[in-house]
Formats: C-alpha cells, structure tokens, sequence
C-alpha cells in the first residue's frame, strides 16, 4: 500500500548557472510530495489501525527534519560564491547551503536523502520511502525515487 502526504514552502534560490531568468534571485511556493509504502497496521484498538502511517505523524516528521528547515530559506549553491558571500552579510539569515545548484531535481533528490532515515518502520509494517515528488512551479515537479536512486547507487 502506498499513502503520500503533501506539504508545502516558501523559499528563494537562483541557479547561477541558467543561461535565462532563472539565475536572477527569486522564490517559489514549493510544494513537496511524500511517498510512503508499507502494510496496513491490523493491531485492534490502537490510533494507527487501518493506516500505513497517521498522515499528521507523516507531516510531524516531514516538518522537523526538512520543511521546517527549507520553509522560508534561502537555498544556494555552495559554489555560487556572491550570493554565499551576500547572505554571510546578513545578520541571521536563514539560509541554507547545498552541495549542487538548487533545481527541482537536486532538491528532490537531497529532500529524498532527508527524510529517508527519518521514516522508520516502528509497527514492523515494513515502512519506507517510496518517492519524494518537489514541485517548483504548479507545472514544474521532479520525481526522486527509491528504484532509481538505488539504481544509481547515489542514496
Ligand atoms: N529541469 C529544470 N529546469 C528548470 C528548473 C529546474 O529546477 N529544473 N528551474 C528553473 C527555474 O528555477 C524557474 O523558476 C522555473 O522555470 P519556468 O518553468 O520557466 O517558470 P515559470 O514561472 O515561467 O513557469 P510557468 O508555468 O511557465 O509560468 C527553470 N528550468
Ligand atoms: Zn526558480
């Protein structure tokens, strides 16, 4: 069975990169979609029966460990050094450093490394992360997925 919590933020990025508008400063309403499978919890009589995970338990963890962090951030690219150096300048700017540009498909990709050691499988029902879908735009969304990643070697 397969069970997806949507959550969503505000965050700014550029990719320094982009040979048109998307290397200008900018922000987005991100929207990030949570795959996960597992079996149907049976125990009768507690909170859980019936599901694979409580969805405001998919969305207590999503929080803590990623949205929370992301919400209303400033995501840049560890190499795009005058916007590091600008933030830096910042007194308290809640900024957050990545390893490669911030598109749609690293982002998702780094959002799937998130919060795949954060779902764990406590009611022995065999839960994991299936997918991590990150919209960027209402028409714009990459998919990191469990298959492909493994298949890539680069979970
Ligand atoms: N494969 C990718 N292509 C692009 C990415 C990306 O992350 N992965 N990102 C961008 C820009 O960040 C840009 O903000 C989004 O581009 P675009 O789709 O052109 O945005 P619009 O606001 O014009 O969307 P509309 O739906 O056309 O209004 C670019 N490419
Ligand atoms: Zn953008």
């Amino acid at each position: 069975m397969l069970i997806t919590r949507r959550l969503e933020f505000d965050a700014g990025h550029r990719i320094p990169s982009h040979n048109s508008k998307c290397r200008h400063l900018h922000g987005h309403r991100y929207a990030i979609e949570i795959t996960l499978s597992g079996d149907i919890i049976t125990e009768a009589g507690i909170a859980e029966q019936g599901m694979v995970m409580d969805y405001s338990e998919v969305k207590r963890i999503a929080s803590t460990v990623l949205v929370d962090k992301w919400d209303h951030a400033f995501l840049v690219y560890s190499e795009d050094i005058a916007v590091m150096q600008f933030l830096q300048s910042l007194d308290d700017h809640k900024t957050v450093v990545l390893d490669v540009p911030p598109t749609a498909e690293n982002l998702a990709l780094a959002a799937f490394r998130i919060l795949d050691t954060a779902y764990q499988d406590s009611y022995g029902n065999h839960l994991r992360l299936e997918q991590v879908r990150l919209f960027e735009t209402p028409n714009c969304w990459a998919d990191a997925t469990r298959g492909q990643i493994l298949g890539n070697s680069v979970l």
